[in-house]
């Protein structure tokens, strides 16, 4: 059984990533605490793989994690873009006006912003991960603490929902990368990431972007990155979704990067997950 790590412990995000990855399959799932120990096991190979996120619809990129990928030489074997459904979860009988703490991850805490601005008087602690607080909340009796977190998670630690939905837009989705060290085959894949940087002349990235664009390769989001070792200058990641799995222009837009580019890496050649909705996913 292959075991792969995520950031948090069970009823986190990240796990409820892994479970709709996975499918049927069976894997084991371990735990940790935080991004940097989740890839230093997977480099380490005390894991199989790792699953990790990489951006929130709401709050944006997870800009260290771009960063850990490359420092880290980690590949992408798959993506998954998990609706992200956040409640304020409490103790047993507790109201809203016992709360003075809330506690959970920090890009919880963003994607919650216009509910937490209502209950201005809150101490906001950014923490490791939703679930971690939540079973913290229930093992230490935690009285006029609420965390924010999925609805596993209130089951599992057995938690009341005191407020539901309680992020700003409704639509709230997070992408979480499978990613290991090794480049990953996957059969008839139709979206790439790749990873690149320029010599800073005038009209190199739209250069990269014509390339991409006459080859029918359909941008579906470029982040910029602080290249290591320089000041102010960037590298790119850049994912694109090929036309009719169209590998021959896809191939030949690759050889032309590299005559644009100083330096050109795929990161990974994986199956876009087509985001599904609230409905699909029984929620
Ligand atoms: O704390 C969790 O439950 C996580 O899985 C982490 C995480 C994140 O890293 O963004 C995952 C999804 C949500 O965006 C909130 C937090």
């Amino acid at each position: 059984m292959k075991s792969v790590i995520i950031q948090g412990i069970k009823g986190s995000f990240h796990h409820e990533a892994v479970t709709r990855f996975f499918k049927q399959e069976q894997v084991e799932i371990v735990d940790s605490p935080t991004f940097n120990s989740l890839v230093r096991q997977v480099v380490d190979k005390k894991v199989d793989l790792g699953m990790m996120a990489i951006e929130n619809s709401i709050a944006g990129s997870i800009l260290p994690n771009y960063s850990l990928m490359t420092k880290n030489k980690l590949y992408i074997g798959g993506e998954i873009a998990l609706p992200i459904k956040h409640n304020l979860l409490v103790l047993k009988g507790q109201k809203l006006e016992d709360i003075t703490e809330v506690r959970t991850h920090p890009m919880a805490l963003l994607q919650c912003e216009n509910f937490l601005d209502k209950h201005e008087s809150w101490q906001r602690l950014a923490m490791d991960d939703t679930a971690t607080c939540a079973r913290n909340i229930q093992e230490k009796q935690m009285y006029g603490v609420a965390s924010i977190g999925s609805k596993l998670a209130a089951q599992m630690y057995d938690l009341e929902i005191l407020a539901q939905d309680i992020h700003d837009v409704y639509d709230n989705y997070t992408r979480f990368y499978l990613v290991g060290t090794q480049p990953m085959l996957v059969k008839d894949f139709n979206k790439a990431t790749l990873f690149f940087y320029t010599d800073h002349k005038q009209g190199r990235l739209s250069k990269v972007l014509e390339i991409l664009a006459n080859h029918e390769l359909n941008l579906t989001k470029i982040q910029s990155v602080p290249l290591s070792g320089t000041v102010f200058q960037y590298s790119f990641h850049v994912n694109v979704v090929l036309t009719n799995n169209n590998y021959d222009l896809y191939y030949k837009a690759l050889e032309k990067l590299k005559e644009v580019t100083q330096y050109l890496n795929v990161l990974g050649e994986y199956m876009e997950d087509k985001r599904p909705t609230y409905k699909d996913m029984n929620q």
